[in-house]
C-alpha cells in the first residue's frame, strides 16, 4: 500500500508549499489516470485529473496491454491538453505505436518499500530503463522484476562505488533509502540518520543527473525535502520544479477512510490533503472533499485523526507481524 502510494506520485507539478513545509499533494503521477479514460459502465462519472491517484490510476494502466501499443493511447488520453505537447516530445514519430521512454532510479531499492515501488515502476509502459540501487545486493530484485513482460530494462546497481552510473541519464530519481519507524518512534526520530543518507544520495544526483526530478520518500519527508533543496541549491542545480516530497499516502488513505465511512464508491471519492506528512502536518481538506459530502463534527475529528495516524498504524501492525 505504502509503496504502491507512493510509486504513484511521480510528480510533474510544483510543490504546494505551507509553512516550512516542502511536500506535494497534487498527485499527478506516472500511473495517473484521468477522463475520458473510464470503463464503459463508468462512463458518465466525472472526476478530477489532479486527483486520480490509487486504485483508479492503477485500474486503468493495469488493464492495459502492453504489447499491442495500447499504453500510448491510454497515456496520451489521461493528462491534460497542456500536458500533451510534452508528452509528444517524448515519443517517437506520429504513426509509430508510441511510447514513452523515462529513465527512472530507485535508491533504497532492496526495501519494504523500494521493492513493490519498483515492481510498481516495472508495470509502467512509460519507463524505458529501470536502474536499482542500494547499499544492500540488488541483484535478486533485478533478475525478479526482469522477468515481467513490460519494456523497461532493469538494472542494478550496489554501493556508493556505482551510484553515479545508477544516476546517468535518468530523468526521475526516487529515494526510499533509510530507515523506517518502529513502534513508539516519530517520523523525526529517523532524522538523524535519513537526513544523512538523503544529502549523501542528492549530492551524487546533483552532480549525475542535475535535470531529473527528485522524489524524496525516506522520513521525515517534512525534513528530509528541505535538506535535498539546500543540497541541490549548494550545487547550483535546485529547481523547485523539480523536487517533491511523496505524500500521497495521505491522499490515498483519506480517500479510502472516507469512502468507508460514507458507503461511497472508491472511484468517486477525492479528498484533498495539504500540508506535510507527520501527524497534525497532514491536513485533510473534508470540507473541499468530493463529491460534496457532509461531515458531522465528530466525524471530522475522528476521520483527520484516523488519517494523521495512519501511518503509525501501519508500523505498530507491521512490528506485530514481524
Ligand atoms: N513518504 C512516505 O509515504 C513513506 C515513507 N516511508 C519511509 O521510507 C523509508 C524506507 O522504508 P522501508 O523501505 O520500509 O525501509 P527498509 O529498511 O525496508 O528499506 C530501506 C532500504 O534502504 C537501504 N539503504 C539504507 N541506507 C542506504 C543508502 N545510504 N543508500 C542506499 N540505500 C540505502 C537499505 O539497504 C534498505 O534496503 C523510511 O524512512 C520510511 O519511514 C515509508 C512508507 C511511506
Ligand atoms: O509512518 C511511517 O513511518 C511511514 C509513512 O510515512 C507512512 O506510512 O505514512
Amino acid at each position: 500500500m505504502a509503496a504502491a502510494a507512493a510509486s504513484s506520485k511521480m510528480i510533474l507539478q510544483p510543490p504546494v508549499r505551507s509553512g516550512r513545509e516542502a511536500s506535494v499533494r497534487t498527485p499527478v503521477a506516472l500511473f495517473r489516470s484521468s477522463p475520458p479514460l473510464f470503463s464503459r459502465n463508468q462512463a458518465s462519472i466525472k472526476h478530477s485529473t489532479r486527483q486520480f491517484v490509487g486504485l483508479k490510476a492503477a485500474g486503468q494502466y493495469f488493464s492495459s496491454n502492453f504489447s499491442r501499443g495500447d499504453s500510448y493511447k491510454l497515456l496520451e488520453a489521461s493528462v491534460k491538453t497542456s500536458q500533451r505537447k510534452t508528452l509528444s516530445k517524448l515519443t517517437c514519430s506520429p504513426g509509430q505505436a508510441r511510447i514513452v521512454a523515462y529513465k527512472v532510479a530507485v535508491l533504497g531499492a532492496a526495501g519494504g518499500i523500494g521493492q513493490p515501488l519498483s515492481l510498481l515502476l516495472k508495470m509502467s509502459p512509460l519507463l524505458s530503463n529501470l536502474n536499482l540501487y542500494d547499499i544492500a545486493n540488488v541483484k535478486g530484485v533485478v533478475a525478479d522484476l526482469g522477468h515481467c513482460n513490460t519494456p523497461a530494462q532493469v538494472s542494478g546497481f550496489t554501493g556508493p562505488a556505482e551510484l553515479a552510473d545508477s544516476l546517468k541519464g535518468v530523468d526521475l530519481i526516487i529515494i526510499p533509502a533509510g530507515v523506517p519507524r518502529k513502534p513508539g518512534m516519530t517520523r523525526d526520530d529517523l532524522f538523524n540518520i535519513n537526513a544523512g543518507i538523503v544529502k549523501d544520495l542528492v549530492e551524487v544526483a546533483a552532480d549525475t543527473a542535475p535535470n531529473a526530478l527528485i522524489n524524496v520518500i525516506s522520513n521525515p519527508v517534512n525534513s528530509t525535502v528541505p535538506i535535498a533543496a539546500e543540497i541541490l541549491k549548494q550545487k547550483g542545480v535546485y529547481n523547485p520544479r523539480k523536487l517533491f516530497g511523496v505524500t500521497t499516502l495521505d491522499v490515498v488513505r483519506a480517500n479510502t477512510f472516507v469512502a468507508k465511512q460514507k458507503n461511497l464508491r472508491l472511484i468517486d471519492v477525492d479528498v484533498p490533503v495539504i500540508g506535510g506528512h507527520a501527524g497534525i502536518t497532514i491536513l485533510p481538506l473534508l470540507s473541499k472533499a468530493r463529491p460534496a459530502i457532509e461531515f458531522s463534527t465528530q466525524e471530522i475529528e475522528e476521520l483527520t485523526v484516523r488519517i494523521q495516524n495512519a501511518g503509525t498504524e501501519v508500523v505498530e501492525i507491521l512490528t506485530l507481524l514481524s
